[in-house]
């Protein structure tokens, strides 16, 4: 029997139309939730109003719901496929108060309050520089992408309270929906997304201090629903500092990934990720090298900020924290990981046969590989 409360529905579908239609509107998902919308509620009524002719009434959260042009094309297409459908009219309304109460405890259902903690089978991976301007944020971004075009479920949190640029990156404009005290992250080229930066006003300056920080993040890891992940990636900002042990301490499985560029600063940059690793107790999944060799139109190599540094990154690691540290890849510096950044395109999305998203692809292979300690507890690859 199931536990789940019932969530209030005007729903009516009589005929055999009707009924088809609805069937077929359960292959619509919510954009943001990313689960039916008939399991959701959000199918208030289906109606056969002519020959051929079916009004689809959809039951948005909010009203200013950003995605609702999504949903609309999603549902008209899923109905019109129906054989016997000529048309389906779509139109929308918004849920009660009381259906949000409904839904929001339909998702949290008999979830932990914070779905990440050590019985997690989330894969939680921080991404680390030692300092800023290395590309950490490009890298997290086309790294979710890239994971997701493997079949995973992907979110991501950006903690860089001095950068916030994942939004822009992944070109995102619209902001989180909230059903009562829970938050829906947008979803971009598949990724759930959640940033600081989305709750702030643009123009005013952070001065955020430690204690405030650790509550945005553990807001982001209890209030929003994330639903179940593969991946969860975290862009940290450069450096060693709060907002690190405060995520370390919110999601006990994580580990760290270290971005540097080839210059050789390296001692400084392996020092301090493994300070940072001391400090918080996590393992060093492993080390990407941003920014390595350039290839020229004329096939000539550049190596514009020298090169070996990831790999005497990785070295010094491997000795200093006493276990294996590998060197997971080296993105070369290429006009074009700048350029989609920009776009909010992440090149693995669009330029196939760049050597730098040939890179990154490569290693979203090597970070998808569930490591050993969880190896027979299943994984929980989410269809989407
Ligand atoms: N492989 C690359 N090739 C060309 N440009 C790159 C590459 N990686 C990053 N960039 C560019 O370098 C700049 C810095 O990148 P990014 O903002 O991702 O760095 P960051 O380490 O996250 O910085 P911060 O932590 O200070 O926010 C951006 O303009 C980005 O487009």
């Amino acid at each position: 029997m199931s536990t789940e409360p019932d969530l209030p529905t005007r729903l009516g579908a009589d005929t055999s139309l009707e009924r088809e239609v609805l069937a077929a509107l359960a292959a619509v998902q919510d954009p943001e939730i990313r689960r039916p919308v008939t399991e959701l509620g959000m199918v208030a009524a289906v109606t056969e109003v002519g020959d051929g002719v079916v009004a689809v009434l959809v039951c948005l959260t909010i009203a200013g719901c950003p995605l609702k042009d999504t949903l609309v094309d999603d549902v008209r297409a899923a109905a019109e496929a129906v054989p016997g459908v000529g048309r389906a009219d779509v139109s929308l309304d918004v849920m009660t108060p009381e259906q949000r109460r409904a839904l929001q405890e339909r998702l949290r259902g008999s979830r932990p309050a914070n779905p990440f903690g050590p019985d997690s089978l989330t894969r939680v991976i921080g991404v680390a520089s030692g300092k800023g301007g290395v590309g950490k944020s490009t890298l997290t971004a086309n790294l979710a992408v890239a994971l997701t075009a493997r079949g995973l479920s992907v979110g991501l949190i950006d903690a860089d309270v001095h950068g916030f640029s994942i939004p822009g990156l992944l070109g995102i404009e619209a902001g989180p929906t909230r059903v009562e005290d829970m938050i829906l992250p947008p979803v971009a080229h598949q990724v759930k997304v959640i940033s600081i930066g989305m709750f702030l006003d643009e123009d005013r300056p952070v001065a955020w201090r430690g204690p405030m920080l650790h509550r945005a993040l553990e807001q982001f890891v209890t209030d929003v629903y994330w639903g179940d992940l593969d991946v969860l990636l975290i862009d940290l900002p450069p450096g060693t500092g709060d907002i690190a042990i405060s995520a370390a301490q919110l999601l006990p499985t994580s580990q760290l990934l270290v971005v540097t560029t080839p210059q050789h600063a390296a001692a400084q940059v392996a020092a301090r990720a493994g300070q940072l690793a001391r400090q918080t107790g996590q393992s060093v999944l492993g080390v990407v090298e941003n920014m390595g060799p350039m290839t020229l139109p004329d096939g000539t190599v550049l190596d514009v900020f020298g090169a070996g540094g990831g790999a005497e990154v990785a070295r010094r690691l491997t000795a200093a924290l006493e276990t294996d540290v590998p060197l997971l890849g080296t993105v070369p510096l290429e006009p074009a990981v700048r350029a989609g950044g920009d776009a909010g395109e992440p090149i693995v999305m669009t330029a196939h046969a760049s050597p730098a998203a040939e890179s990154l692809r490569a290693i979203a292979g090597r970070l998808a590989v569930r490591p050993d300690s969880l190896r027979g507890r299943g994984l929980p690859v989410s269809p989407r």
